[in-house]
């Protein structure tokens, strides 16, 4: 997503796209049962993230119909007439609803961006495509049943890091959440098999929904792209850069792609969970000591956008390397 993601030179690698990547699969509905329980789910989360930064969880709580609502409601908005959705257009990327098809982020190669503020909820809603008609309702219960999942995990993260799960619960509970709904066409249709350029994500966790296959994610342990398997009822998650920072560095960032669907169109919505816009994100002092030194300066998603306005025009350098200390 072009507001809240940076660009990694990734192009390079092989693709090896014809090997799924072995996904973790967490039950989340067992996060809730008995705490030995807990405890386990809690480290499956902690090692997913340690070691691939991706899983997928099911028994989330998020029913098929609000998926397909949704899911229904972006492919409906990506159909009306150009003038409709390019009311949505802006240059201004601190607008909380904002449509683009221009590859001038630089990672939009063939693609079609509806990005919307959505957390509170009543504060955005309000600006919002109001049609189609069921666009509000569907994508606005996806939004709040999603970032109920959002929550749960980071609680369960925290747990793991050893922080505890109400960990900076306040800024949590008052981070932003923003929608990257995506429109990606059939590959015959598209200019390039890329939708979507590799990048990370600008917040904490990123939960994806997703039509079809095409997300791809690189896979660490041996430098080159996986595919990510679609499997029925999940969601996807991945992390981004500020747990990297939050983490300081034992959770890495996940660099991924969006490539286009050789079978159909493709429609994914990508909720994204940081704290608010001028709160700034830092290594939590409980992972600092002499033998891991504090890794990274502090920044907020404020200092981001500031960071992506200021390179526009330049080859985006990576907002996280610029973090480094
Ligand atoms: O469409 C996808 O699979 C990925 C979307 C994505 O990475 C994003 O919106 O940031
Ligand atoms: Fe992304």
């Amino acid at each position: 997503m072009s507001d809240e993601s940076r660009i990694v030179p990734r192009e390079q690698l092989p693709s090896n796209g014809l090997h799924p990547l072995p996904m973790p699969v967490i039950n989340l509905g067992h996060l809730t049962l008995e705490p030995a329980i807990r405890a386990r789910v809690v480290r499956d989360i902690a090692k997913a993230c340690q070691d691939l930064g991706n899983f997928q969880v099911i028994n989330h709580g998020v029913s098929q119909s609000v998926m397909d609502g949704a899911v229904e409601a972006a492919s409906d908005f990506f159909k009306l007439p150009s003038e409709i959705k390019e009311e949505f257009a802006s240059e201004d990327i601190r607008q909380p609803v904002r449509y683009h098809t221009s590859s001038k982020d630089g990672i939009s190669l063939s693609r079609a961006l509806l990005k919307l503020y959505a957390h509170p909820l009543s504060d955005w809603m309000q600006y919002w495509p109001e049609k189609p008609p069921i666009y509000r309702d569907c994508m606005g219960n996806f939004a709040v049943e999603v970032r109920r999942v959002a929550l749960q995990l980071m609680g369960a993260i925290l747990e793991g890091l050893g922080l505890g799960k109400d960990y900076e619960h306040d800024k949590f509970e008052e981070g932003l959440q923003l929608l990257s709904v995506n429109r990606y066409p059939k590959e015959s249709e598209g200019d390039s098999t890329i939708g979507l350029a590799a990048h990370s994500d600008y917040g904490f966790l990123t939960i994806l929904l997703a039509s079809s296959q095409g997300l791809e994610v690189v896979d660490r342990n041996s430098d080159s792209w996986k595919v990510v398997p679609q499997l029925p009822h999940a969601l996807h998650v991945h992390v981004g850069d500020p747990m990297e920072v939050l983490s300081n560095g034992k959770i890495k960032t996940v660099v991924h792609r969006a490539v286009l669907n050789p079978k159909e169109a493709r429609v994914s919505i990508a909720s994204i969970h940081g704290f608010a816009l001028d709160e700034k994100v830092s290594s939590a002092k409980e992972l600092v000591n002499e033998q891991n030194p504090e890794k990274y300066n502090e920044s907020s998603f404020s200092d981001f956008l500031d960071h992506l306005t200021s390179n526009m025009d330049k080859k985006p350098r990576n907002f996280l390397e610029s973090l480094r200390k």
